[in-house]
């Protein structure tokens, strides 16, 4: 009744039986349900409006519906036909202006600014962070290592309630951007691999801290690092596309990403070596097997489902799902820290390694044949 009081004052002027019919065919456009309780007051306006007051018998105990109906027009007692016109003009209009800012905003609009490798957006209680470097696999440049660490930390400060990292394109990333390690004067080899260890040591510590749920969106083949920080992840959900390696060995390289203590713990020693060590390439079904992945979707449904499952996820009561992530890790951090060093201080001597320099020189020999 105060909603209808409120309504009753706001025009001046009697709405027309023009605005009224524009407003009943405004009501047929809305695309969010106003809910029963709106509907109600709506049916009983327009009986009002074009009836006048009620003076039908009311329906019998188990017609819940009409009896419902009747009470809200009912409940309108002498109220004046002009008067309800207008309350259900006025009411249409709320109700308009409300769905049309209600409505999803394209992607465009919701983007947050200042990321040049990455697409970063809220929507939810998600906070989606893309890489987006489709026309390179999303290998990943100093840049985007950096432009991750940022966005993390900004979403651990913000409103959601899960956090998402995904690819854009066909790939879900392959791995280190083999780049990085060119362009690097002679003099200069030893500085920039302790740069590098560095910088990954900051990137995995990010992942090893990331007080939220971390949710990998896996959606295409991954390489690298981006297969072995997935053991820092809380769920790994792949489309049946994709697949996980991680060829150190071939590279002349040694894993990182904690993965030498995730991978054994998580699918135990001989298929983590195998992995790790001689660089098998999982299928997701083979993965999930494992318990490195979560689950697999077939790839024509896998951002349907996917979405679906996290957005219910993403209603949980935030809080206690962040208090039971932070119970699960504290136990290990120190753990993971520790390993992270030793990872990167082994890597920093590999990348000096001929085996390594050889590695990416023929991988880059490769590219300018092509
Ligand atoms: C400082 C922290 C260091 C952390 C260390 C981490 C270790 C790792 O992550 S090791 C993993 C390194 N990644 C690789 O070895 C993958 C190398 N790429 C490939 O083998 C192939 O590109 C591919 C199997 C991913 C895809 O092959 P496909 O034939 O389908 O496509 P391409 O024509 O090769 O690729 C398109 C385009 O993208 C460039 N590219 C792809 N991946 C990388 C990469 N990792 N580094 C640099 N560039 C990459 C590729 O060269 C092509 O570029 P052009 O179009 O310019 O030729």
């Amino acid at each position: 009744m105060q909603a209808l009081s409120l309504h009753m004052s706001k025009t001046a002027m009697g709405a027309s039986q023009k605005d009224f019919e524009s407003a009943m065919n405004q009501v047929k456009l809305l695309k969010k349900d106003p809910g029963n309780e709106v509907k109600l007051k709506l049916y009983a306006l327009y009986k009002q409006t074009t009836e006048g007051p009620c003076n039908t018998p009311r329906p019998g105990v188990f017609d819940l519906i009409n009896k419902a109906k009747w009470d809200a027009w009912n409940a309108l007692g002498n109220l004046p036909k002009e008067t309800a016109r207008q309350n259900y003009v006025d009411l249409v209009s709320d109700l308009s202006s409300s769905d049309s800012s209600s409505q999803v905003k394209p992607e465009a609009d919701r983007k947050q600014p200042g990321y040049e490798t990455l697409v970063v957006t809220s929507e939810d209680s998600i906070t989606k962070i893309m890489m987006n470097r489709p026309a390179k696999k999303n290998a990943l440049t100093i840049q985007m290592y950096r432009e991750i660490m940022l966005a993390l930390e900004a979403a651990s400060k913000d409103d959601s309630t899960i956090i998402v990292l995904t690819g854009n394109g066909d790939y879900y990333s392959s791995g280190n951007d083999l780049m990085n390690f060119m362009n690097i004067p002679p003099g200069e080899m030893e500085k920039e691999a302790k740069n590098g260890a560095i910088l990954l040591r900051d990137f995995v510590g990010c992942f090893i801290d990331f007080p939220k749920p971390l949710v990998a969106v896996i959606n295409g083949p991954a390489i690298g690092i981006s297969v072995t920080i997935l053991g820092l992840f809380d769920l790994v959900y792949a489309s049946d596309r994709a697949t996980f390696h991680t060829p150190f060995t071939h590279l002349g390289q040694s894993p990182e990403g904690c993965s030498s203590y995730t991978f054994p713990k998580i699918m135990g020693q001989a298929k983590a070596a195998e992995m790790l060590m001689f660089g098998k390439k999982l299928t997701a079904r083979e993965a999930c097997a494992q318990g490195l992945v979560t689950e697999v979707f077939p790839d024509s449904t896998f951002q349907k489902e996917v979405w679906t499952r996290l957005k219910a996820y993403s209603k949980l009561p935030r809080n206690t799902l962040h208090i039971s992530k932070q119970s699960i890790r504290n136990l290990e951090k120190e753990k993971l820290h520790a390993v992270n060093a030793e990872e990167n201080s082994v890597l920093q001597e590999r990348w000096l390694s001929d085996e390594c320099i050889n590695a990416v020189m023929s991988f880059l020999s490769r590219k300018a044949k092509l």
